[in-house]
């Protein structure tokens, strides 16, 4: 991995293109509470930084609230400077527009947005800026059943290249574990961790490539004062490292506040403030609205900020900042490096390529879907709920199922029964995979817009994984429900039936799963929940239940045409009474009529044929291409929609 290195010592910077160790210097040391760093050593050492300075202007955001009600300017040309190696809070009160800015700097949002952004001095392209950045969520979303180590070896080997040798993964991986101390709970389940604790995995995962901007959005919600604490004095470390740091914050303590080193506080939009945290006091006297002794300076601009001291007061201090504009309050306002300058320092690299899309990730396709598919199966092999609820449940209705329609696959007299039986299948498999999909996807759904936005994978290679993970325990379910309920029932034993009723029982559960998806993927549970069990319906209705193929009228056949239960019950019928099955033996009313002995006469009667199974494979098939490609352009649409 080339990159440039910067060397800093006591605040100086220089460039340098070897790999030399870099030593904290001393007095950030001391300041930095509990950070573990080894010997003096930090584990960005010889992953050099080019630092990055960041400046907006008349910055405007617009969303749409929707058909006929117009829109919402959200951000009104805000201004502002984010230079390399400071901490930088954003403050305000609820709903000032913190997070909207965090996400248009970092380029989460794109739609709707107005003015310029300039990466040391040049436009940003952003897909180069993406490269050296990362965004840290305010919900921790990692991946809650792997320990700490595992995570943090996924996220090296999918955010560093291939070629970097396992032994400097590892060293990388144990560096950031010790400066953000989570070193001692590299075996802990990330869901035994605390809050703060999996805050700080969050960040760990986040540095393995060593990003040299990172946004988080209220690092610190939800943490004790000491965890808070702990959390900004690593980021502050981090950020004297090289690394321009901006994180969004609700109303820190006055202790918690001086950590920063620049503060910009919004209201309504708007900036109230841009400069040093040291300088907010002084700022606040010049504008003629002292901040009271013995006040904590954070807590009286936020209630300025929330207006209550008038919207007059408001109004002056945007014109104090001129909207973000103004420099003049940061600590060495003169000597900022111009955008010239910048442009200067940091020229655009000849070797860049920005229009490419290719190389946004740090690994192949092949090996993000390999280190995907192992982190599916550990999680599969520790999930109970996900796993062994699964096969129990299957083995436990197949078994049910099996005692209710006990011998109804032979018996002349109850092949209504059996008929029953099938549908019962057919809705046992829709039912149980949709709504699981349903119901856990939105959790994966959250961490793969978090993981895909920062670059560790392509939406191609997630997609690919869990179709790839799903089908061995799919695999496994579906053959337990079909052995059990096959034997108890007394269906045909000739293996090629058999075959042919699991084959389609597979595809059912394989399209059930992608309905799922395309549900899981545009609603949230609530919504799933009920989506995905009305649309049964009147796939049912389509399939022939309650009412024969014939008789469904002519202006609704196209239904039965896109009903997958419809093939699948056709093909099950097939399976068991297609094939020239012979003459059935009826059991349980020997002596008298028996209306289905020939099972012609039954697919007469429910309007079906009995030789068609092939037909319905094929039809199932492209179902679940259509379902399963859907789905992924569903998906896509989603991770495209949220920015
Ligand atoms: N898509 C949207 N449609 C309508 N309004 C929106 C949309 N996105 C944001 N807003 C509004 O924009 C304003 C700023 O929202 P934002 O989430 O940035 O605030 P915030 O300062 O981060 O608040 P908090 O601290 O409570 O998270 C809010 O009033 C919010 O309701």
């Amino acid at each position: 991995m080339e990159v440039l290195m910067h060397e800093m010592s006591n605040g100086q910077e220089t460039n340098a293109v070897d790999t030399k160790v870099y030593t904290m210097p001393k007095q950030t040391e001391k300041k930095v509470e509990n950070a573990h760093v080894e010997d003096g050593r930090c584990f960005m050492e010889s992953n050099a930084v080019d630092t990055v300075d960041i400046m907006f202007e008349n910055i405007k955001y617009t969303v749409s609230l929707g058909c006929k009600k117009g829109q919402k300017e959200i951000l009104h040309g805000i201004n502002g400077r984010l230079p390399a190696k400071h901490l930088i809070a954003l403050m305000g009160p609820s709903g000032a527009g913190k997070s909207t800015l965090l996400d248009i700097l970092s380029g989460f949002r794109t739609t709707g947005m107005d003015g310029n952004i300039y990466i040391n001095g040049h436009v940003r392209h952003l897909n180069s800026f993406r490269k050296c950045s990362t965004y840290i969520t305010q919900d921790d979303r990692l991946e809650a059943l792997l320990t700490v180590a595992e995570n943090m070896t996924v996220a090296a080997d999918l955010k560093l290249p291939t070629s970097t040798p396992r032994y400097e993964k590892e060293t990388i991986i144990k560096d950031i574990l010790n400066t953000l101390g989570l070193y001692e709970h590299m075996n802990t389940l990330t869901e035994k961790l605390s809050g703060g604790q999996r805050k700080r995995l969050s960040i760990a995962l986040e540095l393995v490539n060593n990003p040299t901007v990172m946004f988080l959005d209220e690092p610190t919600t939800g943490l004790d004062s000491s965890s808070c604490m702990h959390v900004v004095n690593l980021l502050k470390l981090l950020a004297r490292q090289g690394r321009t740091i901006v994180c969004t914050i609700h109303q820190p303590s006055a202790s918690l506040f001086q950590l920063f080193d620049l503060v910009y506080v919004l209201a309504n939009g708007e900036c109230l403030f841009h400069g040093a945290t040291t300088q907010l006091v002084s700022y606040l006297e010049n504008v003629k609205l002292p901040c009271p002794v013995y006040y904590n300076p954070a807590d009286y601009v936020i209630e300025l900020a929330c207006g209550e001291y008038g919207d007059d007061k408001i109004a002056m201090l945007i014109s104090g900042s001129k909207n973000g504009k103004s420099t003049q309050w940061f600590q060495n306002a003169d000597s900022l490096v111009t955008a010239n300058n910048l442009r200067a320092l940091h020229p655009i690299k000849k070797h860049v390529n920005l229009n490419g899309k290719s190389s946004l990730h740090a690994t192949s396709l092949i090996h993000q879907i390999k280190i995907l598919i192992e982190r599916g199966f550990i999680k599969s092999k520790r999930d109970t709920t996900l796993t062994y609820l699964r096969i129990i449940v299957n083995i436990a209705v197949g078994l049910m199922l099996g005692m209710v329609f006990v011998g109804a696959g032979t018996d002349g007299a109850r092949v209504l029964d059996n008929y029953n039986l099938l549908f019962s299948i057919l809705i046992h498999h829709l039912m149980t995979t949709m709504m699981l999909t349903v119901v856990t996807f939105p959790v994966q759904m959250s961490i793969l817009l978090k993981e895909h936005f920062n670059r560790w994978y392509s939406l191609k290679a997630f997609y690919t994984a869990i179709t790839v993970i799903e089908l061995p325990i799919s695999i496994i379910c579906c053959l337990l429900f079909t052995v059990i309920t096959y034997l108890f029932t007394c269906q045909p034993l000739e293996m090629s039936r058999f075959f042919m009723f699991f084959a389609i029982s597979l595809l059912v559960v394989l399209i059930s799963q992608g309905a799922g998806l395309m549900i899981g993927a545009v609603c949230n549970v609530i919504n799933g929940t009920f989506v995905g069990p009305t649309l049964t319906v009147p796939l049912m209705m389509f399939a022939g239940f309650g009412v024969t193929l014939r008789d469904i009228p002519n202006y609704l056949k196209w239904g039965t045409y896109i009903s997958f239960l419809r093939y699948g019950l056709e093909g099950y019928i097939g399976a068991i009474y297609g094939f020239d099955r012979p003459v059935l033996f009826c059991e349980s009313n020997e002596n008298l009529y028996c209306h289905y002995r020939y099972p012609a006469k039954f697919l007469s009667d429910i309007a079906m044929e009995g030789n068609q199974f092939w037909n319905d494979i094929v039809a199932l098939i492209i179902i679940l291409i259509l379902t399963r490609c859907a789905a992924y352009f569903l998906l896509k649409w989603k991770i495209m929609s949220v920015r």
